[in-house]
């Protein structure tokens, strides 16, 4: 079977698959035993093909000795259980207003649905995955958002999302376990509050606030967009938190794009040594972007 494969090879495609696979090396040795925590964003889950991919990659990356940990999101998937059951779902600067109702569906697609269909792909790719929420070894330690509004004129105002949360403390303790055993940590972004409640938490918050808990090398935020762009459709490869500053202000950053560069920011403030933003849509996105020379969509760093 190997041989028959071998011949099948053209001298260029072999060629090139050495390439390929002598460009991966330094990038092996660099980030051995390095922490990467990867954000699937619910709109980056979109065909089973590219399910597949993603998992192989986070297999991939384990097996040459990086720790990856994967924090997921699932907006549209409770955007479709909310229909099914009649409910429209409402966003503020990105976040979705949760009522109680909302959150027992939050809990359910995230926690059940979302979570161990990720553990499941990770394994059918040969990985041991392991699915947690925040409750999971109180690994999330939430407190209601006290999120204000963008316009100036209403700055002052302290706006109701419901049980909507805020990361206050991750413990790190359960990670620290299924990482040292060689386990895949999958993260569901419901965090649990002192007085035992639920919040829904908007993942990219999560996967921002674990990279800085684990003193991660890289935070991938992996979304449909092919990273950050500017009015004009373009990507913006680089940036920092000037940039980021002048962008919201003038518009160019809106929506669910906010909270992925506030987090990214503050992780790269807070000693994650680069964050990405990447197109999940693009087949194996987390390769490409931990492999490759080039790199994938947007990288943003401290400085
Ligand atoms: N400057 C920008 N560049 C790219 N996308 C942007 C920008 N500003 C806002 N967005 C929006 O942010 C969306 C990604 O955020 P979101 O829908 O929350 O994704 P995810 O579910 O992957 O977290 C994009 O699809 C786009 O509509
Ligand atoms: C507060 C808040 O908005 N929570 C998000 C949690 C899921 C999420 O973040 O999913 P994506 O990454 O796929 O957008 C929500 O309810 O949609």
């Amino acid at each position: 079977m190997r041989a028959q494969k071998t011949m099948n090879l053209n001298k260029d495609q072999a060629h090139n698959i050495a390439s390929v696979l002598a460009e991966a090396l330094p990038y092996i040795q660099r980030f051995s035993g390095k922490t990467i925590v990867v954000k699937y964003g619910g709109n980056a889950m979109t065909d089973t093909e590219l399910q597949r991919g993603f998992a192989r990659d986070i297999v991939l990356m384990k097996l040459v000795g990086m720790n990856p940990v994967v924090v997921h999101g699932g907006g549209p998937q409770i955007g479709d259980l909310l229909n099914r059951v009649g409910k429209q779902s409402e966003f503020i600067q990105g976040m979705r207003v949760t009522d109680t109702e909302t959150m027992d569906i939050v809990e359910m697609v995230l926690g059940g649905q979302v979570n161990k269909q990720i553990v499941n792909l990770i394994h059918q790719a040969g990985g041991n995955a392991v699915g947690l929420t925040g409750k999971d070894g109180n690994l999330i330690k939430a407190t209601k958002m006290q999120m204000a509004f963008d316009a100036p004129e209403r700055a002052s105002e302290i706006i109701d999302l419901g049980h909507v949360g805020e990361v206050k403390a991750i413990n790190t303790k359960v990670l620290d376990m299924l990482i040292s055993d060689d386990f895949i940590p999958v993260i569901a972004p419901v965090g649990v509050g002192d007085d035992g409640h639920s919040y829904n938490i908007n993942a990219d918050l999560v996967a921002g606030k674990v990279a800085e808990a684990l003193n991660a090398e890289k935070l991938m935020l992996l979304t449909n967009t092919p990273g950050l762009l500017n009015k004009e459709g373009v990507l913006l490869t680089g940036l920092n938190s000037k940039t980021v500053d002048e962008l919201i202000e003038d518009g160019t950053i809106y929506g669910g794009m906010l909270p992925k560069i506030g987090c990214a920011l503050e992780a790269v403030q807070n000693g994650v040594h680069s964050a990405h933003i990447i197109d999940g849509r693009v087949e194996h996105a987390v390769m490409l972007e931990v492999f490759t020379d080039e790199g994938v969509g947007t990288l943003i760093t401290a400085e």
